[in-house]
């Protein structure tokens, strides 16, 4: 059965009138039940902090920084939305960049941690702070490196970051390394002489130093200590470290000595991440930066 034309007219004028308050935004009075709508349905964007303070860099930091910028601009595209934040001491110089691109380029995106000192450079810059576990997929990780052989092998874990930092740069589709000119070296162990990180569970240090001293050949590893406070480091996981050198003939095979690192039982993450970078971006002193490859290719960026 179908309505009297003037009923439909009548409904029809009354939906159009209806309508035509919505789209100008003129308020109408409340039907019984319903909810004020908020005055303004546009966000309102906050501006973004900056964590680097103003005034002059040092070559090593501006090293730092050239590589951090050049990498954030190749490697962060506007489709990106979930982005892995490293440590150490470059990270905030790629996190300098990505608040540099404003709020409303970066309104969209959340930050994915590696420890207590990116958390605080997501919070404190403003910038929207997740976790891998709500997001294991991440599109790109940006991290620091204490240093990288010919191979975008590396060393990690100068600051004892390096298990997290291997769960977010697994968890991208692309791990992207930033460094100054010190950090780029033909093997691993050339600067960097503390030896390899390794995070091991508190119960079970003293038997993994006693392997790695008698066994895999690493007669000088020590248990990390604090500089601040009496006894060893704890990591962000409430973990110590080790610090384990090897001689060349072992670091020009860091998977190899990974893998056994690795299985020694209580051993929770080695800071050797092998095969995993796509790009690793070095700070000269010259003000130009290297690029090197995971297919071998390297190329010399002007800044
Ligand atoms: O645990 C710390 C991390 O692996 C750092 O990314 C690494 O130590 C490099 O730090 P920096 O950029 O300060 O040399």
């Amino acid at each position: 059965m179908s309505l009297p034309t003037p009923v439909v007219d009548e409904i029809n004028n009354l939906l159009n009138e209806r309508l035509s308050m919505i789209t100008s935004a003129v308020p109408h009075p409340l039907l019984p039940g319903e909810q004020a709508m908020p005055s303004s349905t546009k966000s309102v964007l906050k501006p973004l902090k900056s964590p680097i303070p103003t005034g002059e860099l040092s070559v090593i930091e501006k090293s730092k920084q050239l590589a951090a910028w050049t990498a954030v601009d190749q490697h962060i595209r506007p489709e990106h939305r979930v982005i892995g934040i490293g440590s150490g001491s470059t990270v905030p110089y790629v996190v300098e960049r990505i608040v540099s691109k404003g709020a409303e380029a970066n309104k969209d995106r959340v930050f994915i941690p590696t420890g207590f000192q990116s958390k605080e450079l997501i919070v404190t810059s403003g910038l929207v702070l997740g976790d891998v576990d709500q997001y294991p997929t991440i599109d790109v990780t940006l991290d620091g490196a204490d240093e990288v052989d010919v191979e975008l092998n590396c060393i990690k874990g100068g600051g004892a970051c390096h298990l997290r930092e291997k769960v977010i740069a697994e968890a991208a589709n692309t791990f992207v390394l930033v460094a100054d000119y010190r950090k780029n070296v033909e093997y691993l162990g050339t600067n960097f002489k503390a030896g390899v990180p390794i995070e091991v569970v508190p119960f079970a240090y003293a038997k993994v130093l006693q392997n790695l001293h008698h066994v895999l050949g690493s007669p000088n590893a020590t248990l990390r200590m604090a500089r601040a406070k009496a006894g060893p480091v704890v990591s962000d996981n409430g973990n110590f470290i080790i610090d384990a050198p090897f001689d060349r003939e072992v670091m020009v095979k860091p998977y190899t000595i990974m893998a056994q690192i690795k299985m020694l039982t209580g051993v929770v993450e080695v800071g050797l991440f092998c095969h995993m970078a796509r790009a690793a971006y070095f700070g000269n002193q010259d003000g130009s930066v290297t690029v090197k490859w995971n297919d071998g290719k390297i190329e010399q960026v002007k800044a």
